[in-house]
């Protein structure tokens, strides 16, 4: 099978604050890298011509917007972080730099989160491709590889209209609009 591999790095800050790790309750970053595989939806011949399933540029260019321009240096954080509520209350103007997740913004969720927004964008632009499976390299000694579908992952706390992952856009909370 055939696969497309694009990588991206992207600065972040979070916390986990519901008890899994409490040296990671206190805000801290990390310089990541995201890696998505992407494989066509249906197998057909290369045309003899141009031999490409998609340019490279037309499967990617969204997503990386996306990672650039609103994952990239973003505060993650769960809906209930009463950090949230301070943002609200004191820089309004910065809630689109929120990355908001159903409890704690661990890696494993980011990828799965990721993985179905990738999605999104690549059904809506009728791409013929599909990730399979996605990297998140949080730090240089630790990397969560999600492959199959995210939504039996992603916790079923909120109606799929309210999930910023289900929308092809640039969203990545409920905050704002
Ligand atoms: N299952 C998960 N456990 C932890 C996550 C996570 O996303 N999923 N995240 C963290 C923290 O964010 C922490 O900053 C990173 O963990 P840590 O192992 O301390 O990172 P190091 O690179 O410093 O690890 P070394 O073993 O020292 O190289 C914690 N747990």
């Amino acid at each position: 099978m055939l696969e497309f591999v694009f990588t991206r790095r992207f600065a972040m800050a979070h916390r986990l604050i519901h008890g899994s790790s409490e040296i990671c309750a206190t805000p801290h970053g990390h310089n990541e890298e995201v890696r998505v595989y992407l494989k066509p939806v249906e197998i057909k011949p290369l045309d003899g011509k141009q031999n490409v399933v998609v340019p490279f540029q037309q499967a990617k260019t969204t997503w990386h917007r996306f990672i650039d321009g609103s994952v990239d240096h973003a505060f993650q954080l769960a809906e209930n972080d009463p950090l949230v509520e301070w943002f609200k209350q004191h820089e309004p103007q910065r809630l689109s730099r929120l990355l908001i997740t159903p409890g704690d913004p661990t890696t494993e969720l980011l990828a799965c989160l990721l993985m179905s927004k990738l999605n999104c964008f690549l059904t809506v632009e009728q791409s013929g491709l599909h990730c399979e499976q996605i990297e998140i390299m949080e730090t240089p000694t630790n990397t969560v590889r999600f492959t199959g579908n995210p939504l039996e992952f992603i916790p079923n706390t909120r109606p799929p209209e309210q999930c910023w992952w289900r929308r092809a856009d640039m969203s990545m909370s409920e905050l704002e609009g």
